[in-house]
């Protein structure tokens, strides 16, 4: 779901309108794909992540809002509408992991899936890394069994086997809000409504008006009076100073556990291989950092990094016309928060980063939460494994003719009985 605009009406009605658009987008796409004569039994859930989190924080009312209007739309369509809700950020971190380990067919431990072997040649599950506009997950089975934070664990039994798995959901370090954080945080020493920023290339220049920046609950805290209504952000292109500055959003300074990610937050020792997805995925794809058999070493990733962030504006946008500015022009601060949230946010190391695979689909679908949340409310995977074997052909033909036999067996003592013929009946009077 797009992040909210602001707390004016006009940025309501905006969200609210977007949505609107959005929706009747995906529900035309759906008729299309759907035949005609299972619309009625298809069901339809709806999940709202972080966007709507943040703007049930900020307003609830309106998340309301939004929320009813979505569902008004949802009950007029063809489909079997079940329900609209926000879901917490720790169902959005289970059902990433859900979704991907199903697809690679971990929980079964059949390696159905052999396109890729990397992932679906280990035997056991893999860890979910999710980075969307508002919040961010990671999700894993940790080594360690018993967790220091109940908050952070989850158990499941899928397919006759528990697994205790540990998760978090920081909301705000969605790469949308963070870069938000990050312009706050630049404008606390600023004098000027002028920001050198080095998280854009050079020769970009972009307007944000002061109001729009202090609207989420994620920079609303460091709210202060300024002279100026809009920040003129000017690019500098600098991935040194860009990390830098992305890197100050981490605090790593108290830790009340064995171990933390950033911000006081448990984080058990990063263990197996892990699926990294949605924006995590867009812009590594982007930069060419994705490759699904082999990914770029963090320190080529770091070079590409340091070479695409020192490239004019006017080069890369002539390099690349058929991408969206909007995209197009934040990839230099993408690129460089996930190198950091990774690495300095989660402690990934030159040797673990290689155990990340960046994922846009497993198959045909999508790698993100929304199977997963599928699968959990259809109850489509069973806790326990079923004990009954598929029947072979050989084995299928024999009960066939085996049931037949009886039915005959039946059917000829049945006649025998009832009717009781002359043959019979001499036999046994
Ligand atoms: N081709 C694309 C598509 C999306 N994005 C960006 O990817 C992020 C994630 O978008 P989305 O998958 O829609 O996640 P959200 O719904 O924003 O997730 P959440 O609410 O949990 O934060 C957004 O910053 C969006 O701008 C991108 O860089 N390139």
């Amino acid at each position: 779901m797009d992040e909210p605009k602001g707390p004016g009406i006009s940025g309501y009605s905006q969200a609210v309108q977007n949505a609107s658009r959005s929706l009747q987008h995906c529900l035309e796409r759906a008729q299309e794909v759907v035949p005609q004569q299972q619309h009625q039994e298809t069901p339809v859930y709806l999940g709202a992540t972080a966007g709507m989190r943040l703007l049930s924080l900020d307003n609830r009312h309106v998340a309301m809002e939004v929320l009813s209007a979505v569902e008004n739309k949802l009950r007029s369509s063809p489909f079997n509408f079940q329900g609209a809700r926000i879901i917490t950020g720790q169902e959005e971190g289970a059902y990433g992991w859900i979704t991907i380990n199903y697809l690679l067919g971990s929980f079964k431990q059949s390696g159905w899936l052999n396109f890729l072997p990397k992932l679906t040649s280990i035997k056991e599950t893999v860890g979910a890394l999710d980075l969307g506009g508002a919040s961010t997950q990671i999700t894993f089975v940790p080594e360690q069994e018993q967790s220091e934070s109940q908050e952070n664990s989850l158990h499941f039994r899928l397919y006759g086997k528990s697994y205790n798995v540990y998760t978090h959901s920081f909301l705000c370090y969605g790469k949308d809000q963070a870069l938000r954080m990050k312009l706050v945080r630049d404008l606390q020493n600023a004098e000027t409504g002028r920001l050198q920023d080095p998280c854009f290339h050079t020769g970009y220049e972009r307007n944000v008006s002061i109001r729009d920046l202090y609207a989420s609950p994620c920079t609303a805290n460091y709210k202060q009076s300024l002279a100026f209504p809009q920040l003129h952000v000017v690019g500098s292109g600098d991935y040194q100073a860009c990390q830098t500055r992305i890197e100050e959003l981490f605090n790593k300074t108290s830790c009340p556990y064995s171990k933390c990610s950033f911000n006081g937050i448990f984080l058990p020792p990063l263990q197996g291989h892990f699926g990294a997805f949605s924006a995590f995925y867009f812009v590594m794809n982007f930069l060419n950092l994705s490759a699904e058999s082999s990914p770029a070493p963090l320190n080529s990733a770091i070079s590409t990094m340091k070479n695409f962030c020192s490239r004019p504006w006017s080069e890369v946008k002539a390099a690349y016309p058929q991408v969206k500015e909007k995209y197009l022009s934040e990839y230099c601060f993408s690129g460089t928060y996930i190198i950091s949230l990774l690495k300095t946010g989660y402690g990934f190391s030159l040797e673990t980063w290689q155990q990340i695979q960046f994922l846009g689909k497993i198959g045909s679908s999508d790698a993100g939460w929304t199977l997963g949340y599928m699968l959990n409310l259809t109850n489509m995977i069973p806790a326990e494994q079923s004990l009954m074997r598929p029947l072979s052909h050989a084995g299928y033909v024999g009960l066939m003719v085996l049931s037949s036999l009886v039915l005959v067996g039946a059917l000829l003592l049945g006649w025998c009985i009832f009717r009781k013929p002359r043959c019979l009946r001499k036999g046994i009077v």
